[in-house]
């Protein structure tokens, strides 16, 4: 069998050297925008090991300061590729640095707006960059030009605010163009890839479409099967959908019901994947296996664990069931990896502290020597909700808001039982109509009822009543890290907190949850 060609020798790709900036992800992003592809990788990145050539290579930010003794460096074998680089902040003092050491503490930190002073407005990486705001946010400054290079650009705060090599296509920036706040960050960014570095704008979800059909095809092969769980979310319907184009009923899709998916879940996707997208789709019924492992647990932690081990138990029976055609053992599996979290894992930084386990059904399933295949593991969310489409699953699929495995039992705050799940599912049906009706579906990043595990005095039709409540939480975000609450009319949450206390037996009381995250999370549990 051939090498597979990874995406990165497919289409021209400019690298991304991470030194640790907040925004590195954001460089990425931007060139994607430009349908150039970019790919973001550790600075400590050998470039021996890279096994493809970029066409430009773009070094970050970061927060370390590049004389402190154990400031990361980048290897300098860059240099050999002979291919445009751009050092924006950390990125050029680290130009800076390896080329006389001119770089030292600055008087003052520099944070915020700035206003730039093109020097050289007939520099390729200043078309159409004028004198715009730009957002700086440094404390280290260069004390004087490394050799070899002038300037091309001022500040009020930095002499050396832009920077070019005499006679190599090398430029280094003290502000940060990939965010919003540099007002025209982004045509520089694209002056570097597609003028500069010369790289085509063909990044398109078509063009990914047929390289990784063809790419998958090329690593199962003619005659090996896969097998991978699906849920009804946007990330795992669009890769089963990308499978199955490529190798048919090749690919076996599993559904587990664990009892706590929302109202009809599980017909619904048995329709929409099965039915409409043509996915071969087993549906596992292990409601009661869930539901009485759950039985008595109120610790949030817990009952991720028991579901998240329940999952690859049920995975793993039903996987050990399906008999591929030539006799052999299933050999790969498929999983939803995207892009983030990709960039999270390559983080040099060390772990940060758990906050709660998100369970995630592939990532465990070690012991079964199966290969994996993660065909949106480049692939930013919008991506795939556009990959989405072009595949023809439905508009109003690929706009689902996201709904974590653990599912209602995170959402039934204390003990989980079935009239407890029936509640607290039948709220969210209602309050997600609601909020269809209301033509905000779509405003919103995600939004569901949490029943809470206390009762509360009500008064209905004369009678004392003594139930529980149903808090609902709607937030708009856009990488679900940060989250604000949606600020809904007074009139649509009275209109809902009516249905639902009429309508829901077992229902008292209705909040509305009004904290940002952070401090409070997006699930409550
Ligand atoms: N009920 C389920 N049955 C089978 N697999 C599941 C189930 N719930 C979650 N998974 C698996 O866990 C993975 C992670 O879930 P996650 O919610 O992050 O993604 P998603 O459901 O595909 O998309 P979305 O983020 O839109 O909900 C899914 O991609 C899927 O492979
Ligand atoms: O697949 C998932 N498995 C999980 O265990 C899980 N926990 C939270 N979430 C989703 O992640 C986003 C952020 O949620 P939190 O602020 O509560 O961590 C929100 O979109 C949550 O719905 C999960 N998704
Ligand atoms: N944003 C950055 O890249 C900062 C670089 C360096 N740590 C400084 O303070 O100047
Ligand atoms: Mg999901």
């Amino acid at each position: 069998m051939s090498p597979v060609e990874p995406v990165s020798n497919v289409f021209d790709t400019i690298l991304v050297l991470d030194f640790g900036s907040q925004y590195s992800h954001l460089i990425t992003r931007r060139l994607r925008e430009y349908n150039v592809y970019a790919e973001m990788l550790p600075c400590t990145q050998k470039i021996s090991e890279l096994g493809w050539k970029p066409s430009g290579v773009i070094l970050s930010g970061g927060p370390y300061s590049v004389y402190a003794e154990d400031a990361p460096h980048v290897d300098t074998a860059v240099f050999d590729l002979n291919v445009p680089i751009l050092g924006i902040c950390y990125g050029m003092q680290e130009l800076a640095w390896l080329n006389g050491k001119q770089v030292g503490r600055g008087d003052k930190r520099e944070y915020g707006p700035a206003t730039l002073n093109v020097v050289d407005a007939s520099s390729p990486l200043f078309k159409g960059v004028d004198h715009s705001v730009v957002w700086m946010s440094h404390g280290d400054k260069l004390h004087g030009l490394p050799a070899g290079y002038k300037v091309i650009a001022t500040s009020q705060n930095s002499p050396y605010c832009g920077i070019v090599h005499e006679s190599k296509p090398i430029w280094g920036i003290q502000f940060h163009p990939e965010v919003t706040h540099s007002t025209q960050g982004k045509t520089l960014l694209k002056n570097f890839a597609v003028d500069i570095c010369q790289a085509k704008q063909n990044w398109t979800m078509e063009n990914f479409i047929d390289t990784e059909i063809k790419r998958i095809r090329e690593l199962v092969g003619p005659t090996a099967e896969v097998i991978g769980a699906v849920s009804g979310g946007v990330d795992s319907t669009v890769a089963a959908k990308l499978m199955t184009e490529a190798i048919g009923d090749r690919f076996h899709a599993i559904l587990v019901d664990n009892g706590v998916l929302r109202l009809n879940e599980a017909e619904i996707v048995k329709k929409t994947l099965g039915e409409g997208l043509k996915i071969n789709l087993t549906v596992v019924d292990a409601a009661d296996e869930f539901l009485d492992k759950l039985k008595g647990v109120t610790d949030p932690e817990r009952k991720r664990k028991i579901i998240g081990n329940t999952f690859i138990e049920v995975f793993e029976k039903e996987a050990a069931k399906i008999q591929p055609k030539d006799g052999e053992e299933i050999e790969f599996l498929l999983q939803g990896t995207l892009y983030p979290d990709v960039i999270e894992s390559i983080s040099f930084k060390g772990p940060s502290q758990t906050i709660k386990t998100h369970h995630n059904v592939g990532g465990l399933l070690e012991d079964m020597k199966l290969k994996l295949i993660e065909p949106l593991r480049e692939l930013f969310k919008d991506e795939v909700r556009d990959l989405g489409e072009l595949l023809g699953i439905s508009h109003e699929l690929v706009w689902r808001h996201p709904f974590p495995g653990p599912g209602i039992a995170i959402r039934v705050l204390g003990e989980v039982t079935r009239e407890q799940v029936a509640i607290a599912r039948k709220a969210d049906h209602i309050y997600i109509e609601e909020i269809r009706k209301a033509g905000l579906y779509n405003k919103i990043s995600q939004a569901f009822a949490c029943l809470l595990p206390v009762k509360s005095v009500g008064v209905m039709g004369d009678q004392r009543t003594y139930e529980q409540v149903i808090a609902l939480r709607a937030i708009e975000t856009t990488d679900f890290m940060t989250a604000d609450w949606f600020p809904f009319e007074h009139a649509f949450l009275k209109n809902v907190a009516a249905r639902i206390v009429n309508e829901v037996d077992g229902v008292a009381r209705v909040t509305y949850d009004i904290t940002s995250k952070p401090p409070a999370t997006v699930e409550w549990e």
